[in-house]
């Protein structure tokens, strides 16, 4: 003793200030009997007489107390001070080296997989155990009150109250069973009581000194041994149980540490541990009990206590509680307001919904057959989920089901289909019905009034202006573009084909690049080079049709612009948007300027009229403002933008499934290449005009790839006033939709309609046939403008690759190439082609 006395350690705590310590007890003796007047002396008396650091002596084991926030941040912030103090060791039997326990790295690793277990999103999820047994408690605390005559009890001591519902809310929380201590009064309960008293006894008395296999030796601790065996056997039997549960597949889902994505459903603690211990966390049975034991320590006791000192300063501070109360009353207040007006405005939909379904608009589409339709959602949900298979529905199994003409519901809109000629004529005709469909609207902050969208005067006006861009003359000006482009796409094909191991490219994308490139040039007379180098528009113009046509087939459909602006997709489009608008207008801009400045330059007719030939539509647009057309530069954009959208994906679609038709009928490809060389000889010089117009089976063979797969598969109009057709009323408000594959797929018009036979296009076969029956450009007032520009560009193309190219599809190995209706009609899995060249 004397010398521990003199040991350095001792000295240097003897330094720090403290109460005068006796031989052996140290100040032990200095403390009070009463646990609560202990607190007073060392957290009270003793801080005021020695300060906010001082040294007391329990026995020989020293204690360095402080109560000041610098000194707390510098203990509680460090990363070396994580062990816990020697005097935790009395709950190491019970806990072992569970989360309260641990140090160093187990501790650590310990700590980093039980932290997603508190993330708020779960925590949610424990709302409804709190709320059940906050009910619980109320009611018990309520019938306490009530004495045995029935009379208003004075007093009920909460606390045991307080301590049975948070050991309820823990065990649901850690382990996930209900043991209804409130209720009930179980083994399980009485332990867990009781091995706290044992504890906190033994914290107080002189066996806290003695080590753990000594304490047993004493009536106490034999107490406590049989204790903790019981809840120890309990915990093991409830995880084995949950184990059993995970392994059998009942709890599905699955986690890994960190990882929230699977922790939608409600999970007590004891699965988190499980779950990742599946997922490869390495930890024994023993460790996960003793996680589960601590968690059951610290998660009752500590909330009773915080919970029964709180009511004991509401019930000494009225005042306060009265603003608690005022505080919930607003609160169930602002929550019955929001029930109220829920309820209303359930009530107003459902009976706005009621005089909707009963009103003369519905009725009279309802008289049209098609299928039954569920409240709300109408036919959407009968839709299949692939794009491919939606199509297949609308436009094939519902028109044998309903006929040629039936109508849909996707939502509150409604659809007529129509696919027999007669209709689509009256439809197409109609100098009334040229308004687009509702869905359209998408398109509309790409593509604002341009050609596809406007109606009325705007568009009559605008399309009267656009039309001679088209004129064949004009047309034939275009030639070495769409030649260039179709020689760099035949390079590049080749290239692609040429690389070691390949024996199929997927023609697709290079077909819609060279397309880009091709309308770049007509449309903006600009060269973008889309084939050999990747630049932001070209990336912005595809990604913008992907958005488009994700939004189509989900619910942003159905969003007004502004509200879709607000979700992550809306904002991606809006920024995209802004960045093609604002390239078509730096366009729009720098061509203004060079028309004024070769205005200046070439006086001379001969040179102003070659400039004419050359113009890009925008230039024929800029010309006819010149000349006193009133367009502003939204609206030339709006033009420009409509080209660059209609002029590319469709051409590039057509040319697919033409190059699709070709490599599954390999007869008709060598007619057509049997033509090529009597127009083309072995010369390999570009296609002409001329030679277009003589390519008369390529004629055939494209018209017949438009028929199985019109580039545009179905066009929309709106009803703007009543309509018969077929003998059905449509109303005011309805969208028709011609069904353009079906269309050209309906056997009265083209028999063996799945069949690729070009033959029906000659002059012989088609005479007679009715000249709605194929409508891939549409037809009518509103028909595609550039149906003659598209026929050529395809012409050039197709000549082009099939003059160095012999091309094949493995029918074997692909299977038919599936469709996705979406903008266009796109091969679902691009379109793998074996491409052997000539040369
Ligand atoms: C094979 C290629 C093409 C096909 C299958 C095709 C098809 C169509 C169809 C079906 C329509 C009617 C849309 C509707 O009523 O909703 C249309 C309209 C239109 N197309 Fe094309 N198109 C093609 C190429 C082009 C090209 C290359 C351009 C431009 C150079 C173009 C410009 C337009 C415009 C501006 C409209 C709107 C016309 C209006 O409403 O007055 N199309 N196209």
């Amino acid at each position: 003793h004397h010398r521990w006395e003199n040991s350095s350690y001792v000295k240097t705590i003897d330094r720090i200030p403290g109460p005068k310590k006796k031989p052996i007890f140290g100040n032990a003796t200095a403390l009070p009997k009463e646990i609560d007047e202990i607190m007073q002396t060392i957290q009270g008396k003793w801080v005021r007489q020695f300060g906010r650091i001082y040294r007391n002596w329990l026995g020989f084991r020293p204690f360095v107390q402080i109560s000041s926030p610098i000194f707390m941040e510098k203990i509680l912030a460090s990363q070396t001070f994580i062990e816990k103090s020697t005097s935790y060791n009395i709950l190491r039997p019970w806990l072992g080296g569970g989360l309260l326990l641990a140090s160093g790295d187990r501790w650590r690793k310990n700590r980093r997989l039980l932290t997603p277990a508190f993330h708020f999103q779960i925590l949610d999820n424990f709302f409804d155990v709190f709320n059940k047994n906050a009910d619980i408690l109320c009611q018990q605390l309520a019938k306490a009150s009530i004495s045995n005559k029935g009379q208003f009890t004075e007093e009920i001591d909460v606390f045991p109250f307080l301590k049975k519902c948070t050991l309820d809310i823990i065990c649901e929380a850690a382990m996930g069973i209900k043991i209804n201590a409130q209720l009930e009064d179980t083994q399980y309960l009485r332990d867990v009581h009781r091995i706290s008293e044992i504890v906190v006894e033994r914290f107080f008395s002189s066996s806290n000194f003695l080590p753990d296999w000594l304490y047993h030796w004493m009536p106490h601790g034999r107490e406590h041994t049989k204790i903790l065996e019981r809840l120890h056997g309990f915990t093991s039997k409830v995880i084995q149980e949950r184990k059993q549960e995970i392994a059998q597949g009942r709890l599905e889902g699955d986690v890994n540490g960190e990882d929230l994505g699977g922790l939608k459903k409600r999970r007590a603690f004891l699965d988190l541990i499980l779950m990742a211990v599946k997922g490869g966390v390495e930890l024994s049975d023993v460790d996960i009990r003793n996680e589960v034991d601590t968690f059951m320590f610290e998660g009752h006791d500590t909330t009773a206590a915080a919970l029964v000192w709180l009511l004991y300063c509401m019930a000494t501070n009225p005042g306060h509680q009265e603003l608690v109360r005022q505080e919930l009353d607003e609160l169930e207040m602002i929550t019955a307001l929001l029930v109220a007006i829920l309820l209303v405005l359930i009530t107003v939909l459902f009976l706005a919904y009621r005089r909707w379904e009963c009103s003369s608009f519905v009725k009279t589409i309802d008289l049209i057959p098609g299928p039954k339709k569920r409240p709300i959602v109408g036919n959407a949900t009968s839709l299949p989920r692939e794009s491919d298979e939606i199509m297949q529905t609308i436009q094939g199994k519902w028109i044998k089901q309903f006929g040629r003409i039936y109508r849909s519901w996707l939502g509150f809109r409604t659809f007529v289909h129509i696919s027999t000629p007669h209709f689509v004529e009256k439809i197409l005709t109609s100098q009334t019905f040229i308004e687009k469909g509702k869905s359209y609207s998408i398109l509309t902050p790409w593509l604002g009034e341009g050609l596809l969208l406007a109606t009325g005067a705007k568009w009559k006006k605008n399309r009267r202006l656009l039309t001679p861009a088209f004129h064949f003359q004009i047309l034939d000006n275009f030639f070495d573009v769409f030649n260039k482009n179709a020689d760099i796409l035949c390079d590049q094909l080749a290239k692609a084909q040429s690389s070691e191991g390949v024996k199929e490219t997927d023609v697709f994308p290079f077909l819609k690049k060279c397309t880009l490139d091709i309308i770049c040039e007509a449309a903006m007379g600009i060269k973008i080079n889309a084939q050999l180098e990747d630049t932001e528009y070209i990336r912005n113009v595809h990604r913008i049709s992907e958005i488009v046509v994700e939004r189509f087939f989900s619910f942003g459909h159905f969003l007004p612009d502004w509200a879709y602006h607000c979700t992550s997709k809306g904002r991606e489009h809006f920024k995209i948007l802004k960045q093609i608008h604002g390239f078509t207008s730096k366009v729009i801009r720098e061509r203004k300027e060079e028309i004024a400045r070769e205005e200046v330059q070439n006086n001379d007719a001969e040179n102003s009229e070659e400039i004419k030939k050359r113009r890009a539509f925008l230039d024929l647009m800029l010309l006819a403002v010149k000349d006193g057309v009133e367009l502003s530069e939204v609206e030339i954009r709006n033009e420009v933008d409509t080209f660059m959208f209609e002029g590319h994906d469709t051409t590039a679609s057509a040319l697919v499934w033409f190059l699709y038709c070709m490599g599954t009928n390999l007869e008709h490809q060598e007619l057509v290449r049997e033509e090529l060389n009597d127009v083309f000889g072995n010369s390999d010089r570009s296609c002409t005009i001329e030679d277009a117009n003589k390519l008369k089976y390529l004629e055939c063979c494209i018209k017949e790839s438009l028929r199985l797969y019109p580039a545009v598969p179905n066009i929309t109009r709106y009803i703007s006033e009543d309509f018969e057709l077929g003998g059905y009323k449509i109303p005011t408000g309805a969208s028709l939709s011609v069904q353009i594959y079906a269309l050209h797929r309906n056997e009265d018009y083209f028999p063996d309609p799945d069949i690729f036979k070009p033959e029906r296009f000659q002059m012989d076969e088609s005479i007679g046939r009715h000249a709605f029956a194929f409508v891939p450009f549409s037809a009518g007032p509103r028909n595609c403008i550039g149906q003659r520009f598209a026929m050529f560009e395809e012409k050039v193309l197709a000549s082009a690759l099939l003059r160095r190219f012999k091309i094949s599809y493995n029918l074997a190995k692909h299977g038919p190439s599936k469709a996705n209706a979406e903008l266009v009609l796109r091969p679902k899995h691009g379109m793998p082609l074996n491409l052997v060249s000539f040369s």
